[in-house]
């Protein structure tokens, strides 16, 4: 019944022996290299620069007697170079003159360069043009007095040579370079201690990084090692590390913001991850800029022309900071999406709506706290809405609804002594998937009406809880993630848990589970241009730091056009009448009154105003919801008056459309 696989997401699809955990990084099509750190972790440590391709090293350890002997060549080295520098003295005494002559001269020129600036008293010349007499007058006192110090100067050089000869002439001018030298050397480590401490850059060395993990309190230098060279890895560095003895990944995972800040770099721009079969080991990646910033991230979905099978394909959401695919599948899943306002909580939703409208056979059921838009695209696919129906009633209706279809299943499970729905069940017995998206949960969980609060939480929890079974994705997003929003009890059945940013690492923990802050997973840490940054979590997963990806409004109405398309062909569609959008377009007829022309929007929303469901309605509401369904206002000339309205025959032929 539902469509065959055919999508490049495909689990089958891996090469067989791969095991796939949710929510893991997955060979999308923009995949980069295999990560060349994965190889080489039993070789022996190098110590160098970065490098372009990861060298295969010599296998096997190095001697005791080969070690000797490099040191004893190296020893022979060092004596051989004394003896010759002791035979030829005045090679010495050049590179020290050499040295000395350099820094002199460079000494020398900015003791010109702030000679020049003083007699022209350069500091004032901002002043020239509101005090000229001022500055002018200081210059010239300034120059008289520097242009007598220079005649004396020179007199007593003329002095001194008249008297000595040219050996003190000689030697006062070498020791004034030399304290000129002095000067300069002084002043250049001042302004170095001023820079601060630099970044270790784009290319560091394995010493570079074993220095910085050991800054970062991971252990003694020469407890770290790094295994194999550190390798460019597209717009990062990459290497694997050896924690000393007894340290695990665990520890190193904690000090992210210390490996970070060692390094020189945002938190963000270090990824750890742990090496498999060594526990000891750890993969530092480190980006070269912020990875959660610049161009949005595509999704996938957009240029891939069939649909999706909810049984074999996964939900794209979005690329981990090193670039790579991460995905979750839906089957058995439920999912809870937080985040502060304006995070990126419907942005992310858009990617697991679009994947499940893509597929004809998942009925959708959507409710929206908010009663806002951000669901109208999907709402004439899905088999059940709330629309702007506010109230408990509306979405405990619609929770009654999947739980009577959810009841009805376990009793085919029952039936046929099976525990769960499976593709071959669903395909045999004609059920469809179903996906329940509960859009700001707080409106209905933490609304004040304790009763009425906990009915809902209550009812979410069974659905959640029993309904993974069944085939039944129950979804949960909210803009508050506190406790007393999504109660532990809930939180912790919804399994793909999805943290974008979050004012405290407290309401991050509501979202990923307790702890996972302190742990280094904490999507408090995102600001407000890193959109779309969050953690993804799944079951049994570390969380992955995720940038989601980013369907713009085309789009978004283009896959929904296309979910349109793919229901219609399979007859999957909600029955005409149920269909909000065709409810709308009956009630604005009705609300026409009977001229053939249509009405004036004023009048139009008297009388729709007064009807069931559209209480409240303005123009500019009206107008957004008609919008999608092809139909606009316009200057409507009736009984003389033109003004803005909607022509009867537009919302006629959007019925027949529709
Ligand atoms: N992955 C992303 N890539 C690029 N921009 C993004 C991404 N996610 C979110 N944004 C930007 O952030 C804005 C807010 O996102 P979104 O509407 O999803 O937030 P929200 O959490 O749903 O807000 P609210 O709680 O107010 O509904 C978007 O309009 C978009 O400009």
């Amino acid at each position: 019944m539902t469509a065959e696989p055919n999508f490049s997401n495909d689990p089958d699809h891996n090469p067989p022996g791969q095991d796939r955990t949710d929510a893991e990084i997955v060979p999308f099509p923009k995949t980069r290299d295999q990560d060349p750190a994965d190889e080489p972790d039993a070789t022996p440590p190098i110590e160098g620069r970065i490098v372009k391709t990861f060298p295969a090293l010599p296998g096997g350890a190095v001697s005791g007697a080969q070690m000797l002997a490099d040191w004893r060549a190296s020893a022979q080295q060092l004596t051989d170079r004394v003896g010759e520098l002791a035979k030829r003295p005045d090679l010495v005494i050049n590179a020290i003159l050499k040295h000395e002559l350099y820094y002199g001269a460079l000494g020398t020129g900015r003791g010109i360069r702030a000679a020049w600036s003083w007699a022209t008293a350069a500091e004032l010349n901002a002043q020239l043009g509101s005090n000229p007499k001022m500055v002018l007058e200081l210059r010239k006192s300034r120059q008289r007095m520097g242009g007598a110090a220079l005649g004396l100067s020179v007199l007593a050089t003329f002095m001194v040579w008249a008297a000595f000869g040219p050996f003190l002439f000689t030697l006062a001018a070498l020791l004034g370079l030399g304290a000129a030298g002095a000067a300069e050397r002084k002043l250049r480590s001042a302004g170095k201690a001023d820079d601060g401490r630099g970044a270790l850059g784009t290319h560091p060395g394995s010493k570079a990084v074993r220095g910085a993990l050991a800054n970062a309190k991971l252990g003694k230098l020469d407890q770290i090692r790094v295994i194999g060279a550190v390798t460019r890895d597209g717009d990062a560095w990459i290497a694997t590390v050896e924690l000393p003895p007894g340290i695990p990944y665990s520890a190193a995972a904690k000090k992210r913001p210390e490996i970070a800040s060692a390094i020189g770099v945002d938190e963000v721009q270090v990824a750890i991850d742990p090496v498999k079969g060594h526990n000891g080991r750890i993969k530092l990646w480190v980006a070269d800029e912020d990875p959660m910033q610049g161009d949005r991230v595509e999704n996938p979905l957009v240029s891939q022309a069939a649909g999706t099978s909810f049984w074999t394909d996964k939900v794209f959401a979005g690329r981990d900071a090193r670039g790579r695919a991460v995905a979750f599948s839906l089957v058995e899943r439920s999912y809870l999406i937080g985040g502060e306002p304006g995070g990126g909580k419907s942005v992310a939703s858009n990617n697991i709506l679009c994947f499940a409208a893509l597929d004809p056979y998942i009925d959708l059921y959507l409710g929206d706290g908010k009663y806002g838009f951000d669901q109208m695209l999907f709402e004439p696919l899905a088999k059940g809405v709330i629309g702007d129906r506010q109230g408990h009633d509306p979405v405990m209706e619609m929770l009654e609804t999947v739980r009577e279809e959810m009841n009805r299943r376990y009793k085919l499970l029952r039936k046929l002594g099976t525990p769960k729905i499976t593709r071959e069940i669903a395909a045999k017995y004609g059920i469809n998937p179903i996906l329940l998206h509960l859009d700001e949960i707080q409106t209905w969980s933490a609304s004040g009406d304790t009763k009425a609060d906990k009915a809902f939480v209550l009812s979410v929890a069974d659905i959640v809880g029993r309904g993974r079974a069944a085939a039944i994705v129950t979804g949960a997003v909210t803009q508050r993630p506190a406790a007393e929003v999504v109660p532990t009890r809930l939180r912790d059945i919804l399994s793909i848990r999805w943290a974008l940013r979050c004012t405290t690492p407290d309401a991050s923990d509501t979202i990923l589970g307790s702890g996972r802050a302190s742990q280094g997973f904490s999507a408090a840490k995102f600001n407000a241009d890193q959109r779309g940054a969050g953690y993804l979590l799944s079951e049994g997963a570390l969380p992955i730091q995720t940038r989601s990806a980013f369907l713009n409004e085309s789009e978004l109405s283009g896959l929904a056009s296309r979910a349109y398309d793919l229901r219609k062909a399979a007859g999957t569609l909600p029955a005409t009448a149920e269909r909000p959008g065709v409810k709308l377009l009956m009630a604005v007829l009705d609300a026409m009154g009977g001229h053939p022309k249509g009405a004036h929007t004023a009048e139009i929303l008297d009388a729709l105003t007064k009807m069931d469901g559209y209480d409240g309605w303005e123009a500019g509401k009206l107008a957004a919801a008609l919008k999608p369904l092809g139909v606009f206002p316009r200057q409507v000339e009736i009984d003389g008056r033109n003004r803005n309205g909607y022509r009867r025959e537009d919302v006629t032929q959007a019925l027949d459309r529709a």
